[in-house]
């Protein structure tokens, strides 16, 4: 994907320019990272504990929404060790086999990172168990009646999954995992210092005001924190009058040629918004009508848009479905009349 396809606010995809930009910006170490105290310190424990009796860190699960850093702290888990780091995601094991040739692979103390581990094929969740438990496998050879299963010992490894769904990992893979870390969105002021961290690193010269202004709009997500900035430093650079210095004033601009709102709404969050509005009168409304109506993947609405839309508290989820709430009347400027619902928009407006 490049560049130009990208949607701003989108916290899951990355063009090749933005991998490139997010490596050369992502902290090295847990001291550098920025916000989730708590699971930073619970990680330093966990990692001087093994360091102090020279045994590989237990498997580590990091649980939470798309870019708030869990391949960060893969990367760092591994670096603090001094460790090899090896990186796959459960869409790449479609087979046992794909995970037996991995893990044979690993070296003594290697950190295996499995990003999206929920979707990972149940024959290789199985083959885990065992690796992770006892680190050895038992691969089967021959087919049919005469095949045989042969364990396999496996060099001692620590395996750091990620998801995005954790309810959907099985209990015995979950129980597996010494620790399990719950990544939180970030409140705004930590989002300042990742903005200004990356903002130093550019060498793009910044006003207090605006690293505030680009903070309240990027959904409590680094990564998202990050690619405004990005945008931000190319306004700054073509319309500062060659001074490159961003106020203010050039992040609304930037940021509203991009259509993201002073909450941070972007296209999909509004055309659910104004869906759910105006469609079905505030709701409620099932997730597969949502997805429908928005032309959308319903994984994608539950994982990405919702839960950014129930924490600023324009949404509410019922056993009946997703409800607007009175803020989300307003935010939009419309009312609802009497409990009917209101005139429907063009679809042009979505
Ligand atoms: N705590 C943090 N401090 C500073 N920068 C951060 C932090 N967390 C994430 N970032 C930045 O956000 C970017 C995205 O983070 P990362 O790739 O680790 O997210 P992720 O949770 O693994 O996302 P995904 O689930 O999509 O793989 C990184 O390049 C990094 O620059």
């Amino acid at each position: 994907m490049s560049d130009a396809d990208l949607d701003l606010t989108d916290p899951v995809l990355a063009s090749e320019a933005e991998l490139a930009f997010e490596g050369a910006l992502r902290p090295r170490s847990l001291e550098e990272f920025v916000g989730q105290t708590r699971v930073r310190g619970q990680l330093q424990l966990l990692l001087s504990a093994a360091a102090l009796q020279q045994r590989t860190p237990d498997h580590i699960l990091l649980a939470g929404p798309p870019g708030l850093g869990k391949t960060t702290l893969a990367m760092i888990v591994a670096h603090e060790g001094g460790r090899p780091l090896r990186m796959s995601s459960g869409p790449a094991i479609q087979h046992a086999g794909d995970l037996a040739a991995i893990l044979s692979s690993l070296v003594p103390g290697e950190v295996l990172f499995i990003d999206e581990i929920h979707r990972m094929a149940r024959s290789a969740e199985e083959m885990l168990y065992l690796a992770m438990e006892d680190f050895r496998i038992d691969i089967m050879v021959g087919k049919g009646a005469g095949a045989t299963s042969v364990p396999l010992d496996l060099a001692p490894f620590t395996l750091v999954g990620a998801t995005t769904r954790a309810g959907l990992l099985p209990n015995p893979l979950r129980d597996r995992f010494g620790f399990t870390a719950h990544l939180e969105f970030y409140d705004e002021s930590e989002l300042e210092q990742v903005l200004s961290r990356a903002a130093a690193m550019l060498g793009l010269a910044i006003d207090r005001e605006a690293v505030a202004e680009i903070a309240g709009r990027c959904r409590g997500t680094p990564r998202i924190a990050n690619r405004l900035l990005r945008r931000v430093r190319d306004y700054a650079l073509v319309h500062a009058s060659g001074s490159g210095r961003a106020d203010v004033e050039s992040v609304r601009a930037a940021l509203e040629l991009y259509d993201v709102d002073p909450l941070g709404l972007d296209r999909l969050d509004r055309a659910v918004m104004l869906t759910i509005l105006t469609r079905f009168g505030g709701g409620p409304v099932g997730l597969n009508t949502l997805a429908v109506s928005v032309g959308e993947e319903a994984e994608t609405i539950e994982a990405v848009v919702e839960p950014f839309l129930v924490r600023i508290g324009l949404i509410t989820r019922t056993p009946r479905g997703r409800v607007a709430t009175p803020a989300a009347w307003r935010h939009f400027g419309l009312v609802r009349e009497g409990g009917e619902s209101p005139a429907t928009l063009p679809i042009d407006d979505l």
